[in-house]
């Protein structure tokens, strides 16, 4: 009660400070971007780009301005689709807390940082989907760009399965399912193939959170025992062989019951390397790497200052440098697909309440604002992937996983006018200092950036321009994602050809029905078709 009128406060103060901040009146809703290098995630050109109404109405060399248009300047700068973060996490009630961002604080600092559209992870109101369905609606009402939903499935029954098809109807087309967070959030591998079964009827995305809650729960307790109870034991109990090992039996369950599957907040190498196998014996598996995982290293979890230590738990938990690494590279060679944040803020005090006790420190940590800005810096100012690269990971693979493509994740006629410029000349430091979010720590603070989004569109409206925001509450739209989106398209037909199972072996016949002659197929001979 306490936690939610102090950030009713909060958001008051935030709202009040934005709208203090000078706005500025640009044209008639016409921007014409000039001089830049349109980057798609499959080319990269030079190119003038039109905007009128809310969308891209033409990408052409040579663009005259339309009278009363905006002109914008972007002469050795990149034009790109603005980004979508698929894992987020505003206005979340966890771990006996609420995350500090809601909607609209977690959007301005999304939009400050290029990201124009997100997709939030709606959680049931005790395993009810519809209600849970409602709530984030209400909490989403004060959006000033353009979101989404994916719906945590937290347990099993007749009520969930019909609810979900219900919320397809209404345009999620993705669920989460947490392998962790014993009697809280988890889900048994019962409740799992049930679950994976229903996403794959109704053309829905399943995702899990994998890790082995059980292990981790048994391990908890032993480290707490044995008197490791500060930030240090969220790593200590959440070794990367327990993601490697739930990362594993998720994608052998959606193999077994032949479904895509989503992998969401890949922080390891053995989780990674079971995404790399499936992947490589043709399963459809997604690996989302998140910008914490990439950039960062675990050392902060044993520094002797609790507060510096606790802003960095999360789960699964930051790793060591050469877990970076590896994602960084299968992120580059597509084994992993896009960049995400799992942006769940819990400021110090929230974090205090797992003083003596890490088990009970909220887990998550912030990047919605500085998912661009690290993913550029890490992947494409090392060199390890080119701009158009950059645009896929951050936006485009997203998009089109989720079935939004072209009109989200795409500088093109007919697009909405989601769209950034970044200058690739320009160095700032990120930290608490410059963000926008209402965090009181920046698990990146003080990391140098070369390169800055310089201006955000968001839906024809240009909301961050030179250092400066104008946006307006009430202004987002949901967006409604299809089911049945690419990763569903063939898919049983591999499944077939395969012989798997509903697809493939019929009964062997026995008794009087052998005698009769009607040979059985087998599923070798199925088999053998692929
Ligand atoms: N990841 C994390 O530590 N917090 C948010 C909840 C989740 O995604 O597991
Ligand atoms: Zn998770
Ligand atoms: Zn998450």
């Amino acid at each position: 009660m306490a936690n939610a009128l102090g950030n009713k406060v909060a958001s008051l103060i935030a709202l009040l400070a934005i709208t203090k901040l000078p706005t500025f009146i640009y044209g008639s809703g016409t921007i014409l971007i000039k001089g830049g290098t349109v980057a798609n995630h499959d080319l990269a050109f030079p190119s003038d780009v039109l905007i009128r109404d809310g969308i891209i109405t033409e990408v052409a060399p040579t663009i005259e301005a339309p009278p009363g248009a905006t002109v914008l300047d972007a002469g050795g700068m990149y034009v790109m689709p603005g980004g979508i973060d698929p894992h987020t996490h505003l206005d979340m009630p966890f771990m006996g807390s609420v995350a500090v961002d809601d909607f609209f604080s977690g959007q301005v600092a999304a939009l400050a940082g290029g990201t124009t559209m997100h997709i939030d992870f709606a959680l049931p109101v005790n395993h009810d989907l519809m209600a849970g369905y409602k709530l984030w609606k209400e909490k989403a009402s004060r959006s000033c760009m353009d979101y989404g939903f994916h719906m945590a499935i937290t347990r099993w029954d007749e009520q969930v399965s019909k609810d979900m098809a219900e919320l397809v109807l209404e345009g999620i087309n993705s669920f989460k399912f947490f392998m962790a967070y014993k009697n809280v959030l988890q889900v048994t591998d019962s409740e799992l193939v049930e679950g994976l079964q229903r996403c794959k009827d109704l053309g829905a995305l399943p995702m899990v959170h994998a890790e082995n809650g059980d292990a981790i729960a048994w391990l908890q307790s032993r480290l707490l025992s044995a008197g490791i109870r500060g930030p240090e034991g969220q790593a200590l109990s959440r070794p990367p062989a327990l993601e490697g090992e739930a990362t594993s039996r998720a994608i052998r369950l959606a193999g077994v019951v032949g479904v895509p599957l989503y992998v969401v907040h890949v922080m390891s190498i053995d989780a990674m390397e079971e995404i790399a196998r499936a992947r490589r014996s043709g399963q459809r598996v997604v690996g989302e790497p998140v910008a914490s995982g990439l950039a960062l290293e675990e050392n902060p979890l044993w520094d002797s200052n609790f507060t510096r230590a606790a802003a960095f738990v999360m789960s699964p938990p930051i790793r060591s440098a050469e877990h970076g690494q590896a994602l960084k590279k299968a992120l580059a060679s597509g084994v992993l697909q896009l960049v995400a944040t799992d942006h769940a803020v819990f400021n110090s005090t929230q974090k205090a309440a797992g003083r003596n006790d890490f088990t009970r420190i909220p887990n998550g940590v912030n990047g919605i604002e500085e998912r661009l800005h690290v993913t550029w810096q890490e992947m494409v100012v090392t060199g390890l992937s080119t701009p158009s690269d950059f645009v896929r990971m951050t936006s485009t693979a997203a998009a089109q996983i989720f079935n939004i493509y072209p009109r989200k994740g795409r500088v093109a006629a007919g697009s909405d006018a989601d769209v950034i410029v970044l200058d690739p000349r320009v160095t700032h430091t990120l930290g608490v200092g410059s963000h926008h979010s209402r965090m009181d720590t920046n698990v990146y603070e003080g990391k140098q950036i070369q390169g800055k989004v310089v201006a955000t569109i968001s839906r024809g409206r240009l909301v961050w321009h030179q250092g400066k925001l104008n946006v307006e509450p009430n202004s987002g739209r949901f967006v409604p994602m299809p089911a049945f989106g690419p990763l569903f398209e063939g898919l049983d037909e591999q499944y077939r050809r395969r012989g798997i199972f509903p697809y493939g072996p019929t009964p062997v016949l026995r008794g009087p029905e052998a005698a009769a002659g009607t040979a059985a197929t087998t599923s070798q001979s199925c088999r053998s078709e692929l």
